[in-house]
């Protein structure tokens, strides 16, 4: 009772001391990252949201709560992201840290920067056709939502890197079988549910049943990964491998089979099929939803598109920029490099707090001594646009990633800020994966295509990932359009 007294002095809205139906009410009305910003606006580095969860604004904090080492582990508001069958758990929800850190360690190699070349052709059959379906809209003059094609093409590069198998959004151009419209209902179950988890298994099964429901898009992925897993064809070493020639372009799922083949007792079926719905889950909004960022913020800055584009047109007048970008090339990139970056930090796919809970023995956190048990979060955006680190945190600007190289102490200060991949021991494990799939495409859209927008403030839901819902644009293919003129001439 000290603890608890000691802790009401914590500002923050004052129902948010007795019920968290206030933060609930705040999640379903799906913009809480920019409620979460104003809050600490408001009430300074340290909120209450609900009854013993505390929003930070520090950071000293976030490596405190976040760094490697830390013993916080996810709260219960991760339990409305798993089945609750105890039994059937995945990795990013999972808040047994030795379980999660001996599943990670186990499978880091085939999310790790090494991996990628078995993966760099995958993202080359789906950005060929994204090209290729931007050229027909050229065509026809329509306006595409973008972050719909980025969805798709997301979508499919997730399908090939894991199943070896697209699922085909980029060839059919729509929600085939309603998967998106599952994965968002699920997104939307278990953001709120996760408030409540004490509901969740008593929701999850009556809910199961009723289609629209989001409890039913978790059954509807479940099983549509487990097809996939089905039906993939057993893997069989080619001679290339028997040889050990160089690396062809090996999925996921080989991968793993591979890795049971060789060691069943610690790669198991339920591991195949568990970091299967760990890609789908968590691999495809994230990355549609950065790319549409950074498209955005690019067509509402022109000058830093003109910059780009200069910079890769210069890099392709120098045969240092390939048709097909590859990683490499990319990579080389500052220019490019630091509007990713900005683009990212701009808009992060996650918007509500990362919750975690004090460890035993209770924690200091900016000023405050919380007791064990206590649920504390950083929420990407609220660190991202904190002015102390990023001024002018509201306009877009990729030379302050450029400037801070010459100051060293202030690029760690924004580093450390920076999260749009979570940090520490629960970090994005396909961070790279989504690297390759970002500094791939975007060059070459910028290169290839010129996009036009009419919408000059997009709407956004936050369901955890905040997604752009009308970011509409025209499109010209920019290379046929100077073959036409040199052909006119
Ligand atoms: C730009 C794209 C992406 C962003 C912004 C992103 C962001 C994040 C964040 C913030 C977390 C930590 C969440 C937390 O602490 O609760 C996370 C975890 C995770 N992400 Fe990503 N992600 C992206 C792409 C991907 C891709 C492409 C994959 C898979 C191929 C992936 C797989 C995972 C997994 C498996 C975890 C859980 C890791 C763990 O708990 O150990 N992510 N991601």
């Amino acid at each position: 009772t000290l603890h608890h007294r000691y802790l009401l002095s914590i500002p923050g809205p004052l129902i948010t001391r007795f019920t968290k139906l206030w933060y609930f009410n705040r999640v379903r009305l799906r913009g809480f990252e920019r409620d979460n910003i104003r809050l600490h606006e408001k009430y300074g580095p340290v909120v209450r949201i609900a009854p013993d969860h505390y929003s930070i604004r520090d950071r000293v904090a976030v490596r405190t709560v976040y760094g490697n080492g830390s013993r916080f582990a996810k709260s219960a508001w991760y339990e409305g992201w798993k089945h609750p069958d105890p039994n059937r758990w995945t990795l990013f929800p999972d808040r047994d840290i030795r379980r999660h850190g001996e599943s990670r360690k186990r499978f880091a190699s085939l999310y790790s920067m090494s991996s990628l070349v078995h993966y760099e052709a995958f993202v080359d059959n789906c950005a060929d056709i994204l090209a290729q379906r931007l050229r027909e809209r050229d065509q026809c003059g329509s306006t595409l939502n973008l972050g719909h094609w980025f969805q798709c093409y997301a979508f499919d590069v997730i399908g090939e890197i894991t199943f070896g198998q697209r699922f085909g959004f980029l060839d059919q151009g729509h929600d085939i079988e309603g998967t998106i419209t599952a994965l968002q209902s699920l997104m939307t179950y278990s953001t709120l549910v996760g408030i409540y988890p004490e509901w969740h298994p008593r929701l999850f099964g009556i809910l199961s049943w009723f289609k629209s429901s989001g409890a039913a898009g978790r059954a509807y992925i479940m099983q549509f990964v487990q097809d996939k897993i089905s039906s993939h064809a057993p893997y069989s070493p080619t001679q290339d491998d028997v040889e050990g020639r160089a690396p062809k372009a090996q999925d996921f799922v080989e991968k793993m089979m591979l890795a049971r083949d060789k060691n069943p007792e610690k790669v198991t079926d339920y591991h195949l099929y568990m970091m299967g719905l760990s890609n789908v889950v968590a691999g495809s909004d994230t990355t549609a939803i950065s790319l549409s960022s950074i498209m955005y913020h690019l067509l509402h800055n022109p000058e830093v598109l003109a910059k780009l584009r200069a910079e890769v047109d210069s890099f392709t007048t120098l045969g240092r920029c390939s048709p097909r970008v590859t990683f490499k090339e990319s990579q080389e990139m500052p220019y490019l490099q630091a509007v990713i970056k900005e683009a990212l930090r701009m808009h992060s796919a996650t918007g509500l707090p990362l919750w975690r809970v004090v460890p035993a023995g209770g924690a200091e956190i900016s000023g405050y001594r919380f007791p064990e048990g206590a649920v504390v979060g950083v929420n990407t955006w609220v660190a991202h646009y904190d002015e102390e680190v990023f001024p002018e945190a509201s306009t877009f600007q990729p030379e302050r990633w450029i400037e801070a190289e010459q100051d060293p102490e202030r690029l760690r200060l924004m580093n450390d800020m920076y999260m749009p991949f979570g940090l520490g021991s629960r970090t994005c494990l396909g961070k790279h994966i989504s690297i390759l799939e970002i500094s791939k495409l975007i060059p070459r859209l910028v290169r290839d295509f010129d996009f036009t927008t009419s919408t000059a403030r997009w709407t956004t839901e936050n369901s955890w990932f905040v997604k752009p819902t009308d970011f509409e644009v025209q499109v010209r293919a920019r290379l046929d359009s100077k073959t036409e003129r040199l052909r006119a001439e």
